[in-house]
């Protein structure tokens, strides 16, 4: 018997991620699960990116992939062997040279409030302010019709929760899975119903990336895929991509899985809101888990048969 090349076999992988605590945690949790299923030591490589930088607006910043282009470039050049990203952040083009090596199960992906007195969103007074950076979110708190002022926030989990005192904010929405990643969920006063708000494609997701030629690695990811979750995120993913719009639009897709006649069924729901709340489009489908990609296909054909295109492009 020969033995392997000395070290291969255990030879630490490096994992590259953002400083933020939440990209931290979420990387944390992917090198837990390499180190559980294959025994592989994994280190965490701190990168700064330039969503990371910069006090702007992510639109002001070029939107989609602030976050992501640094660390990408990182793993390229081999620097790092494994990206973990929020799914929800990463552009719909693929990127040459890297592949989805896995898809966790993904958190509870709705968006959460966190309001002064633990207020839910039916309860806030009209004119109440309401801090929130996302489009999506902008558009569709307005379109709820309650009154809101929303009111444009940036920064990390923390720094957004901390507006909500007296005299700043009477609340503001975050994705719930941060929240739960950062151990805050006692924080959230209302989770919100998707007919309400609902969610970013891929919210509450990670992707775990790495190069496409690099077969060890592909093999220590794969046993951290979920299937499922993979199958509803190409759903809302591919939702948005024919829609052409980027992670910074107004557009909000969720799929869910549910046990049809004929096996597991995805019932995929999207819309499109103006930023004002004075217009969109809502739809869904549902078909086999197996034909996520064509059925977020249709659901965008059917949205933009009804004026989508419209909306996305005034909201540029
Ligand atoms: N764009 C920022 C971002 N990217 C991922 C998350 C939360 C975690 C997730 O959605 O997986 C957040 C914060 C937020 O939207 O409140």
């Amino acid at each position: 018997m020969t033995a392997p090349p000395t070290g291969t076999a255990t030879r630490t992988l490096r994992l590259g991620t953002r400083a933020s605590q939440l990209a931290r945690t979420q990387s944390q949790t992917v090198a837990d699960a390499i180190t559980a299923a294959s025994g592989v030591p994994v280190e965490l490589v701190h990168i700064s990116t330039e969503g990371d930088r910069s006090a702007a607006a992510i639109a002001q910043l070029g939107g989609t992939g602030v976050f992501v282009t640094a660390i990408r470039r990182a793993l390229l050049e081999g620097t790092v062997d494994v990206a973990v990203h929020s799914y929800k952040d990463l552009p719909t083009a693929p990127e040459p040279g890297l592949v989805l090596a896995a898809v966790p199960p993904r958190e509870d992906p709705r968006d959460a409030l966190v309001a002064r007195d633990r207020l839910t969103l039916g309860e806030l007074p009209a004119g109440a302010r309401v801090g929130t950076g996302a489009p999506r979110r902008v558009a569709q708190l307005r379109a709820l019709g309650l009154g809101l002022e929303v009111v444009p926030i940036r920064g990390n989990v923390d720094t957004r929760m901390a507006r909500v005192v007296p005299g700043d904010l009477d609340a503001v929405v975050l994705a719930r899975a941060g929240l739960a990643r950062l151990g805050r969920l006692a924080a959230v006063t209302e989770t919100l119903d998707p007919l309400q708000v609902l969610p970013a494609p891929a919210q509450g997701a990670l992707a775990v990336e790495c190069r496409a030629d690099d077969e060890r690695t592909l093999q220590l990811l794969a046993p951290l895929d979920d299937a499922g979750t993979r199958a509803c995120v190409l759903a809302e993913r591919t939702t948005l991509a024919a829609l052409e719009a980027g992670c910074s639009a107004p557009v909000a897709a969720y799929a869910e899985l549910a046990e049809g006649e004929d096996g597991a069924e995805l019932y995929l729901r999207a819309s499109v809101t103006a930023i004002d709340g004075s217009d969109g489009v809502r739809g869904s489908v549902t078909g086999p888990v197996g034909e996520a990609g064509r059925l977020g296909r249709d659901l965008a054909a059917d949205l933009l048969d009804r004026g989508a295109a419209e909306l996305v492009a005034a909201a540029r």
